[in-house]
Order: C-alpha cells, then sequence, then structure tokens
C-alpha cells in the first residue's frame, strides 16, 4: 500500500542565490526503481498467490507492511536515491555540502491523514478477466510485452474508495448485458474501453467513458452512448448517483480521443484545497491523495515563511494549487505550465477564489523561466517551487 507518497527537500541554490524547493512525490516508479531488490521482497512470488494478491502487488506494493514500516520503507528509498546522486556527483569531481551524510536536508516521511480508501481519481480499464470474460473490469495484472494481461477486479484494493469500486461494478454489469463486444487491449475492434471515476470531499462522483466507435454508425453510436446514460441516471446504474457523466469517443481514424462530452449532470466538480475551492473537470490534475496534498503543501508553506516581498515561481504549476495556496504568503506568484486547458483552470481557480496576485503562464519551464530569472536582477527574493521534478527541466540554467 502507498497511502503516502510524499516528502520534500529544500535545496539552497549558491549559485543565483534562489532558494529551490523542490517537493517531492515518491512514486511506485522511484520505488521499483531505486529498491527494485529489496520490492522484491515484498512480493510474494508464490504461484499459489491468488489474483487479488497479484494486483495488490502491482497496485500497492507496501500493502504487506503496517503503515509506520511503509514510512520507514519511504524515507530509507529516498536516502538511497540522494546517497547515490550524491556518490555519481562526487565520482565525476562535483562538490557537495554534507547534511549527515547527504547533499541536502531530508526531512521525515509524513504520516498521511487518511490511509485507506484515499484516492480520488482511478481508472479502470476492460479486459479479459482471470476466468476468461473478456468483460471484466478492473486493473491489469502481467506483462504488456508478453500479452499476458489479466484484468483483476479492484474490490479488494485498500488504496480505492466505495464509490469507485461501485461505478466499475456497474459499468460492467452494464457491458455484460450489451451486444456490443468490449474494445481489448491490441485488438482494433470492440468498443467498450476504460472508464475513470473522480470524486471529491463532498461524495461527488464523476464518471467518464471512452467508446470506441469503429464499424459503428453514428446512430448506433449515439443510441448505445445514451442507453449507458439511461442506465446510470434512471436505471441500476443511478445507485452511483452520479454528479456528471462524461463520454469520450475514441476515433478509429485517427486513433485519438475526443474532448470529453458532458452527458449528463454538472460540467466540473469542486474540490476544496487549504480553503481554495478548486474547478475539477474530467481532464483538471489533482494529487490523488487530498488531504495528504494539503499536507503537503501546509508543510510547503511552513518552509517559505516571511516572504512577502519575494516572488514565488511554481514551476509546472498545473492548475495551480500549490501558487494559489501560497500566494498570501508572497508578494507576487507565477504559475509556469505546458498546458493550455490547465492554464485555464488555474485563472479560473484565481479568479473564482479572489486571489490577485497571481499570474499563469503558458510555456516551457525550460524556456520561460530563465527570461522571467533575467528580468529580475535581485534572485534573493526569489522562491521557485516543482512538484514532481521533472526529467525535462534538468538542464534548466538558473
Ligand atoms: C503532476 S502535475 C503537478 C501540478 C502541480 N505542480 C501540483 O502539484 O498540483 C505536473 C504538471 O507539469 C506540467 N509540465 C510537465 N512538463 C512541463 C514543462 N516542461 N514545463 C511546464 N510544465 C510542465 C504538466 O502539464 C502537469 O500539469
Amino acid at each position: 500500500m502507498t497511502p503516502l507518497l510524499m516528502s520534500w527537500r529544500c535545496v539552497p541554490c549558491c549559485r543565483s542565490g534562489l532558494s529551490w524547493c523542490v517537493t517531492r512525490m515518491i512514486t511506485q516508479t522511484v520505488l521499483r526503481g531505486v529498491h527494485k531488490k529489496n520490492k522484491k521482497k515484498l512480493i510474494n512470488h508464490s504461484p499459489a498467490a491468488s489474483w487479488e494478491e497479484r494486483l495488490s502487488d502491482v497496485c500497492t506494493p507496501l500493502w504487506r507492511m503496517e503503515y509506520k514500516e511503509q514510512l520507514k520503507y519511504k524515507l530509507e528509498a529516498l536516502q538511497k536515491v540522494l546517497r547515490d546522486l550524491c556518490l555519481t556527483v562526487k565520482e565525476r569531481g562535483g562538490q557537495l555540502p554534507d547534511y549527515n551524510g547527504l547533499f541536502c536536508l531530508l526531512q521525515e516521511v509524513l504520516p498521511s491523514p487518511v490511509i485507506y480508501g484515499y484516492r480520488n481519481k482511478s481508472t479502470f480499464s476492460v479486459n479479459l478477466g482471470p476466468n476468461g470474460d473478456p468483460k471484466t473490469v478492473g486493473n491489469y495484472v502481467g506483462n504488456e510485452r508478453d500479452r499476458s494481461i489479466v484484468c483483476v477486479r479492484t474490490d479488494h484494493l485498500l488504496n480505492i474508495p466505495v464509490k469507485h469500486k461501485l461505478v466499475a461494478k456497474c459499468y460492467e454489469d452494464y457491458i455484460r448485458q450489451s451486444p456490443l463486444p468490449p474494445c481489448l487491449h491490441f485488438r482494433d475492434e470492440g468498443h467498450w474501453h476504460e472508464i475513470i471515476v473522480r470524486t471529491n470531499s463532498n461524495g461527488d462522483v464523476m464518471a467518464i467513458f471512452t467508446f470506441y466507435t469503429k464499424h459503428l454508425p453514428q446512430d448506433k453510436v449515439l443510441s448505445h452512448i445514451l442507453s449507458l446514460k439511461e442506465y446510470f441516471t434512471h436505471g441500476p446504474g443511478s445507485v452511483c448517483n452520479l454528479t456528471s457523466l462524461y463520454c469520450q469517443q475514441k476515433n478509429p481514424a485517427t486513433n485519438q480521443i475526443s474532448p470529453p462530452l458532458l452527458l449528463h449532470g454538472s460540467p466540473h466538480l469542486t474540490e476544496r484545497v487549504l480553503g481554495l475551492d478548486l474547478r475539477v473537470s474530467p481532464t483538471t490534475f489533482l494529487q490523488i491523495n487530498t488531504p495528504g496534498a494539503e499536507l503537503l503543501y501546509t508543510a510547503l508553506g511552513n518552509l517559505v515563511k516571511n516572504r512577502s516581498k519575494s516572488i514565488l515561481f511554481d514551476v509546472c504549476c498545473g492548475t495551480g494549487v500549490i501558487g494559489l495556496s501560497l500566494a498570501g504568503q508572497f508578494q507576487e506568484v507565477v504559475g509556469i505550465e505546458l498546458v493550455d486547458d490547465a492554464v485555464c483552470d488555474a485563472q479560473w481557480n484565481m479568479t473564482f477564489n479572489g486571489v490577485e496576485n497571481c499570474q499563469f503562464l503558458v510555456g516551457r519551464a525550460e524556456k520561460l523561466l530563465p527570461k522571467l530569472l533575467s528580468e529580475r536582477n535581485n534572485t534573493e527574493h526569489v522562491v521557485a517551487v516543482v512538484n514532481p521534478p521533472r526529467a525535462g527541466l534538468r538542464k534548466t540554467k538558473l
């Protein structure tokens, strides 16, 4: 189980006098990459392991540990990353400060306020289940390379909330009685595809399903989509009490997915994070554990106290949550984000919450940041935050 995925470190950047606060999500990928060997020990590779256990090992690799042990494991994983990085720099003749054998201060991993059912977004695939049923809704066990994928229901997963599981179950019930076949991985046929479920702290639910339109005339596409809508709004699926239902069509000609089409309910959910009301559209990025994110942003705020004369660069700002939540502590906030829609959400969030000292710019941080910094001759009053650190940012010259 990976209920808490956060820690942070603060590295003063000597060259520019710029405070460089780096928040860091320790993702499963990091755990996989850094502690591959250790992780193998965590996983029960016995052929007797059930499908459910195997799925838990994929989705929540630390689930066999007590939560305290998980936090210790994550801290050690981070220490190892920093030690390895330090070694690499030193081997190449570089010099680094020493903080107890690490080159920067590393704080404890904070426990998440919620450790079960904490996800606010889940994606469920459709594929062959362990019993061979091609209309099984769940998550994958197996390997894409050798095409050994099996789709296992997620009812037992500790990190997925009950509401998400209910939508997945209802979707499975519906597609099983539909005459249309599913659209399976690697097969250019069938129609029913994945479903994404998002919830907010109020318990509102948004579902976004993908429908593959190949070989189906548009009127038939429409009737099947509307029939699913009817099922979720007035049929047995109404137990899910959906706040919003969206459909995305996968276009066979381009293999691209259309923008989400609202079939029912409100276009957005609203999520409250640290007193801010945030607009959540089908594509909006939010940290997956909202109370965990609040803890992260609060911890970040504590690191950057007394900055009323400073400017904050929120690098890769997404919908601007970090910058907006810290805006009161800074003279000015500049968010930089690659994706246009995310910047629109950030601007909406700023206006809706009455924040006035932020601006959000669309563009690549690597390109915009040097220009923005060169416009400011005193970088002492500049703080930058990036979450998560991106490989694409590593060559940025500050
Ligand atoms: C995981 S989200 C994090 C958003 C935000 N920092 C937060 O914590 O809520 C990462 C964001 O970085 C953006 N991004 C990725 N590479 C970027 C780049 N080179 N320049 C600017 N934004 C980038 C993505 O579009 C995405 O919205």
